[in-house]
């Protein structure tokens, strides 16, 4: 079994911890690194594993899962990339930067894989998009798959389609919590109390999303079957389609997928 790093365990990082030691990953082959010495402390009390500095990770695990903001990984790679010994898979959780940002401080022919999960992790229920760089094998991409399987689901995808799976399922749970925050809201001018207005629209959301998965119905056809003629729900679309709910959406994620660009050509 192979022993996992996670260079950076902030808030996706802690996710991948926790859903491979609950996917029974042993606690012995997971390590993480922290800036921070009360983050440190508090991951290895929190999962009983060791949080090593990052030099001491990088030296001891086959598998280095780099999990800090793209912002923060030229400082990262500029620090541990001469210390990585040959023959490490190195997993990149960043956002934007492609994987031959990190082959300029890596030995040479180092395997990337990009990987693109999302926080349902937590409730092992993510979707993570898997892409192999230029030197990652079936292998590697089979390594990842174990890792992140756990999660929820995993895709392989080419790496040059992971800017636009970040602008979908990566942010994506922003997207629905905003949508439930402002169903919430219209409860309330409808007259609801807080707390009713909320578990109606959760319950409506988790019934909807299982619908979704498991009906083998397209979408529109399940529309389709809530909406009666002259109904209460064809009111409700007609507004949507008069604020440009569509169009917002569709310009939405393409300003997400425009900033993981951007991201990149800024760290480049
Ligand atoms: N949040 C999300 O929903 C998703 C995030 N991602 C990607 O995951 C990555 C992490 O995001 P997220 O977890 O939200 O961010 P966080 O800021 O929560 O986690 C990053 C962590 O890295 C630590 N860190 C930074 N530099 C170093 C260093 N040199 N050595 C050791 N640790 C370091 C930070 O320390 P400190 O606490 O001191 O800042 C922080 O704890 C990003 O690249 C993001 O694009 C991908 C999918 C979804
Ligand atoms: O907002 C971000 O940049 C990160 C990447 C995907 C989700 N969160």
């Amino acid at each position: 079994m192979h022993t996992v790093a996670v260079i950076g365990a902030g808030k996706i990082g802690e996710l991948l911890l926790s859903g491979l030691l609950r996917s029974g990953w042993p606690a012995g082959r997971l390590l993480a690194t922290a800036r921070r010495t009360e983050r440190a402390e508090e991951l290895a009390a929190r999962y009983g594993i060791r949080v090593l500095k990052n030099e001491a990770a990088v030296g001891e695990a086959d598998v280095l899962a780099v999990a800090v903001k793209p912002q923060d990984a030229e400082a990262l790679m500029t620090d541990i990339g001469p210390k990585v010994p040959s023959g490490k898979l190195v997993v990149s959780l960043c956002a934007g930067l492609p994987t031959s940002f990190f082959a300029k401080w890596l030995p040479e022919a180092t395997p990337v894989v990009r990987v693109m999960t999302n926080t349902p992790a937590l409730v092992d229920q993510a979707m993570t998009a898997i892409s192999a760089g230029a030197f990652a094998t079936p292998a590697h991409l089979e390594l990842a798959e174990e890792m992140f399987a756990p999660l929820g689901r995993t895709v392989r995808v080419p790496e040059s389609q992971q800017d636009a799976v970040t602008a979908l399922s990566g942010s994506g749970p922003a997207y629905f919590y905003y949508l439930v925050e402002a169903m919430t809201d219209a409860g309330i001018l409808l007259g609801l109390p807080r707390q009713v207005a909320y578990d109606l629209i959760v319950q409506t959301a988790i019934g909807s999303a299982i619908m979704l998965r498991d009906s083998g119905e397209h979408p529109v056809k399940l529309r389709e079957a809530v909406t009666s003629p002259a109904g209460t729900t064809i009111s409700a679309i007609r507004e949507l389609e008069n604020h440009g709910v569509r169009a917002a959406l569709l310009a939405a994620l393409e300003a997400a997928r425009d900033r993981a660009r951007q991201i990149a050509e800024q760290q480049s």
